[in-house]
């Protein structure tokens, strides 16, 4: 059996989408703790988001050892600072205020665990370039999207309207979404599990 260590709805779909059949289990871990215990060190944010993404795998597993676990993480940063999902609409205009006109880096990170043990990991980053977009523009995005932006870690979705602040895009879409989706489906063949 496939577990799915999540809770993000954009995660689900996206691997529902492929036809394969899991289950979902949300892992109980304290992301901002992980964080802040890596960031006293150089700013490694492929690293932090592995790490992210094996704990939760790890997480589900020790509840579920039999199960193929995957558990993923996507993190932000801009000028080696990380952003994080905005908790309200004015958090998430003023992150959209903070990331216009220039690029940051989304990296995804996923890991595949069974009975505790990491059996695969890997992470892709996508460089995300915003327009000089006006508040205006902006005010119409929250308008048609509405809450879906807060769950989202940079308060946009690039299959929606968000892709109207967007200048230029370097990375896998997948990535972008939350997901390492094509080595993940690798990974998953590769051990059998599909
Ligand atoms: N639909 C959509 N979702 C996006 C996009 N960019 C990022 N996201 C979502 C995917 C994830 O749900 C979220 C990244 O935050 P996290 O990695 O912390 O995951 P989250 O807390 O949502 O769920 P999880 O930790 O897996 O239970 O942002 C996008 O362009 N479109």
């Amino acid at each position: 059996m496939i577990i799915l260590a999540t809770k993000s709805q954009t995660r689900i779909q996206l691997l529902a989408n492929t036809g394969i059949d899991f289950k979902t289990e949300t892992a109980r871990i304290d992301e901002r703790e992980i964080e802040s215990s890596a960031t006293s060190s150089t700013f490694d944010q492929q690293n932090l988001t592995q790490n992210l993404a094996d704990a939760k795998a790890k997480n589900v597993s020790s509840r579920h050892p039999q199960a193929l676990v995957v558990g993923a993480d996507q993190t932000l940063s801009i000028n080696d600072s990380y952003l994080h999902k905005p908790a309200n609409f004015d958090a998430l205009r003023d992150q959209l205020q903070l990331l216009r006109g220039k690029t940051h880096i989304l990296c995804a990170a996923v890991s595949v665990c069974r009975d505790g043990e990491v059996l695969w990991g890997q992470q892709s980053d996508a460089k995300m370039t915003m327009r000089e977009f006006s508040d205006a523009e902006a005010d119409h995005v929250i308008k048609l999207e509405g809450d879906k932006l807060l769950k989202s870690v940079g308060g946009y979705r690039l299959e929606g309207p968000s892709i109207q602040l967007f200048e230029r895009i370097d990375g896998d879409y997948f990535t972008i979404l939350g997901l390492p989706l094509l080595p993940l489906l690798t990974a998953l063949r590769e051990l059998k599990a599909i």
